[in-house]
């Protein structure tokens, strides 16, 4: 059947049932659930075009298609990665935030760079070129545009991804601005074969590489409009480019959240070190590994004393975070607000990933815990020996 013909049909059938959730919002149904609505289609659509392709006697390049942080291309001589992610005004960053520091162009350059090589560095692959599409109002400057461009290419730097460069992309106009980074990479000729969500195995050993809870702390204290500790620690000139601040964790926090970096190169070692499962956490560690647990079939379990190691640098910045808030708390609503932000909190783009049981866990990367044999149907994130509850960002959702 030719593929004009073979979409026909599908097309037919889709119009004839009507879906029993076709009425229900984002907001009631969730990102997972809402893809539903997009994946079965273009599923069917792909499968449509490998048939196709497969009459004509070619290969469908497609090996690995929506579910993990890059769909895989065969290539040659290895295959080649390929992402996409989005940053919109409002919903990702604030000019100015509550806290009166400015996302300007730097920023946002920055981070959705950022963003997208850690998609990249994910699957153990290298970045080889970024595509930008910037969608913004009419009275957004020249200086705006070119604070964004060096916020890319500082990004690609700050990331280890030197061979990334940024080969074209596109302009429109829009209310708020709207940044969409695609990035393509390719794997390694020593370790070919991508890091899928996947292939994690009981027994193996859960390590992560980069920072985490950081950003989330660094989200919380941006929100907050009358921070007096916040407000005593800024350095007077808080506009522009680079806020200033005179205390090193809570500039460590902000910068995580305005300028985030990914442990890029890791991505490789991982790879190298015979890595069965990656991705980056961009939507909080409970979360994030979780997807792993689903896509693996495997429980995980994460050490508490592993995650307090993680938590007790952001005890400090919980302090930070309660005294801008309207009452004092105790001592254990720090620690467990720094534990929320560890657990919880997306925005890192540190990698977690999965090796065989005594493997060298290459530099940069700490164990964290293991992967078990699931004990029920559904896979679990466990914390120490209890079930974790999976908070994390959900867009439709938010805060
Ligand atoms: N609109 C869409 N159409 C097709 N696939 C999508 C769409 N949105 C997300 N996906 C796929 O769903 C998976 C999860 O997306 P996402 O959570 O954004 O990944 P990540 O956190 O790694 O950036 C990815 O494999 C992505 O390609
Ligand atoms: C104004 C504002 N509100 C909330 C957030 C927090 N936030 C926005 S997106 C996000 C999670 C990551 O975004 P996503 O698009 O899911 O990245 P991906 O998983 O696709 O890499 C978080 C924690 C923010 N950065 N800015
Ligand atoms: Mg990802």
């Amino acid at each position: 059947m030719s593929l004009q013909k073979n979409a026909r049909t599908i097309r037919d059938s889709s119009q004839r049932q009507e879906h029993p959730l076709r009425d229900a919002t984002a907001a009631a149904l969730g990102e997972s659930r809402i893809l539903r609505a997009f994946l079965p289609i273009i599923e069917n659509h792909n499968a449509a075009v490998k048939d196709h392709q497969h009459q004509q006697g070619a290969e469908d390049p497609l090996l690995v298609g929506p579910g993990d942080d890059c769909a895989v291309f065969a290539g040659s001589p290895t295959p080649t990665v390929l992402t996409t992610d989005t940053l919109v005004e409002g919903e990702d960053f604030l000019d100015p935030w509550p806290a009166g520091i400015s996302s300007g162009g730097y920023e946002v350059g920055y981070k959705a760079a950022t963003q997208n090589l850690a998609d990249i560095a994910a699957m153990g692959a290298e970045p080889v070129t970024l595509v930008v599409s910037l969608s913004m109002p009419a009275h957004t400057t020249y200086g705006w545009v070119e604070d964004f461009a060096r916020g890319i290419t500082d990004s690609i730097v700050a990331c280890g991804a030197h061979s990334c460069t940024v080969s074209g992309g596109d302009l429109g106009t829009s209310n708020d601005i709207t940044v969409s980074i695609t990035a393509m990479g390719r794997m390694h000729p020593d370790t070919p074969k991508p890091v899928l969500r996947s292939g994690a195995q009981a027994g193996d050993t859960v390590a992560f590489a980069g920072q985490v809870g950081w950003a989330d702390a660094g989200l919380r204290l941006l929100l907050q409009s009358h921070n007096p500790y916040l407000a005593d620690i800024m350095a007077k000139q808080t506009t522009g480019k680079h806020p200033r601040c005179n205390d090193k964790v809570v500039q460590r926090a902000l910068t995580a959240q305005l300028r985030p970096t990914s442990p890029v190169p890791a991505g490789v070692l991982a790879a190298r070190a015979g890595a069965t499962a990656m991705l980056d956490v961009s939507d909080g560690l409970l979360k994030d590994a979780e997807r792993i647990a689903c896509a693996s079939a495997v429980d995980i379990s994460l050490s508490a004393e592993a995650i307090e190691a993680l938590s007790k640098p952001l005890v400090p910045l919980a302090q930070a975070i309660l005294h801008g808030q309207p009452r004092n708390e105790d001592a254990d609503s720090y620690v467990s607000l720094a534990q929320e932000c560890v657990l919880g909190g997306g925005e890192d783009h540190g990698l977690l990933a999965c090796f065989p049981s005594g493997a060298l866990l290459p530099e940069g990367f700490v164990a964290l815990g293991s992967c078990l044999v699931p004990e029920g149907q559904q896979p679990r994130v466990l914390l120490g020996q209890r079930q974790a509850q999976a908070r994390g960002w959900e867009h439709y959702q938010p805060l």
